[in-house]
């Protein structure tokens, strides 16, 4: 019987020389990118386009005007930009049918790193289940965690936990994990008992990003972003368009 493997990476820069080619990545920005992107593409988005830089998204955005710009700095919309990384931001009334151009401090800066994956498939608590039963015939997967400004950040460690945990039960095969994975795991085991919405994003409140978020007054993003579930969507990013669409959608 063949083995499946999960290798996680708590930081990008923690891939190193690890070769993604040929492939599956998941990246996961748990406050608030790979949230806000879910939501923006459970609303209908044509596609979302990851850009590590503010000014290249401004220039993106001026040959096209019918985009939406959307992201953050600071954890701030940005000047000049339509929306910021607030996944209430991203209603269908406003994202149905629109490409975004979007820029985040972390979460695409993650994205870039894995662009070497064939698959690139974008997780958050939101679509825990429907990312792991998109992921359930994958024999080899490299989660990676965006983290917070190059510090391992807590929310992201959860969730991979939370990917490993739910792949480790419905694997038919032997699983091997790396330490990171088996370290997100733990994370996760211990959060896990009694778990609710609010004892989820009570533990969001306490990480890292949280901890940002709360800063900026925008408790009622990690409120959203503890909605386990919420959505039964994949958005995936395709490394040669580099557009991210739902998976089930995946061609314009
Ligand atoms: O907007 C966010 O929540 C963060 C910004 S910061 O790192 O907390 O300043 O960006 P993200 O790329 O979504 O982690
Ligand atoms: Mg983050």
């Amino acid at each position: 019987m063949k083995t499946k493997r999960i290798d996680v990476f708590l930081l990008p820069t923690l891939l190193g020389e690890t070769d993604l080619s040929g492939g599956v990545a998941v990246v996961i920005d748990v406050l608030r990118a790979t949230t806000t992107i879910t939501h923006a593409i459970a609303h209908k988005a044509d596609c979302v386009v990851p850009l590590l830089n503010v000014d290249d998204a401004k220039e993106e955005g001026a040959r096209q005007p019918a985009a939406l710009l959307g992201g953050e700095r600071g954890g701030q919309k940005i000047d000049g930009f339509d929306l910021g990384n607030s996944p209430a931001e991203y209603p269908e009334s406003t994202v149905a049918g629109k490409k975004i151009l979007f820029t985040t401090t972390n979460g695409t800066k993650a994205m870039q790193a894995c662009r070497t994956a064939q698959d690139i498939y974008i997780a958050a608590f939101v679509n825990l289940t429907a990312v792991c039963n998109q992921l359930a015939d994958c024999p080899h997967i490299f989660v990676v965690c965006a983290g917070t400004t190059g510090e391992i950040t807590r929310e992201d460690v959860l969730l991979a936990g939370a990917i490993v945990d739910v792949l480790s039960a419905d694997a038919l095969k032997p699983i091997e994990l790396n330490d990171q994975a088996q370290i997100a795991a733990d994370a996760w085991l211990e959060a896990k008992t009694g778990l609710t919405a609010t004892t989820l994003a009570d533990r969001l409140k306490k990480s890292r990003g949280g901890r940002n978020v709360l800063r900026l007054g925008l408790d009622n993003d990690i409120d959203i972003a503890a909605a386990l579930d919420k959505f039964d969507v994949v958005p995936k990013l395709n490394p040669k368009t580099w557009e991210i669409r739902d998976s089930r959608n995946p061609a314009p």
